[in-house]
């Protein structure tokens, strides 16, 4: 099992995605900002490190809640999906990665590719 953490970052009623390079898996689509836990790490932890490193942004740590945990088998490899909501950070979102990062209204979420896993949150987020 892969433990990924991910962040649901939303101010004023928009939601930060960013879009995954082609060339990785589920390239092209888009993603809330986040990856792979580290060994010995929380998913906390790799929140607050994955946003700095791929979107350059500190997330308050007492603004994050667990929004939902999803297990998904993409049958090369099964992952277990820590969902935050994050209300408040410092920064300016920006790429490192050379990936698109954008705002998108919420209700305009609903028309975008996102990794197969993901549905469930998309679905709930636009309840
Ligand atoms: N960050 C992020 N990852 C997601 C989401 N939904 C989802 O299924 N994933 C999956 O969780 C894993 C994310 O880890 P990652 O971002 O470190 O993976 P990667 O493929 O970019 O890293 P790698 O090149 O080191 O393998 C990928 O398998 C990705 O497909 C999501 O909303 N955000
Ligand atoms: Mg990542």
């Amino acid at each position: 099992m892969i433990h990924v953490a991910a962040a649901i970052i939303v101010k004023d009623n928009k939601v930060l995605l960013a879009k995954r390079p082609d060339d990785k898996p589920q390239g092209g689509k888009w993603e809330f900002p986040g990856g792979k836990l580290d060994d010995n790490e929380t998913p906390l932890q790799a929140l607050i490190r994955e946003c700095r490193e791929e979107i350059a942004i500190e997330i308050d740590l007492t603004s994050c809640q667990l929004f939902d945990t999803v297990e998904f088998d993409y049958g090369d490899k099964q992952v277990v999906l820590h969902f935050y909501s994050v209300s408040v950070f410092t920064g300016e979102p920006d790429g490192q990665e050379g990936q698109q990062v954008r705002w998108f209204e919420l209700a305009d979420i609903e028309r975008l590719e996102f990794p197969e896993a993901n549905k469930g949150i998309v679905e709930r987020l636009l309840a």
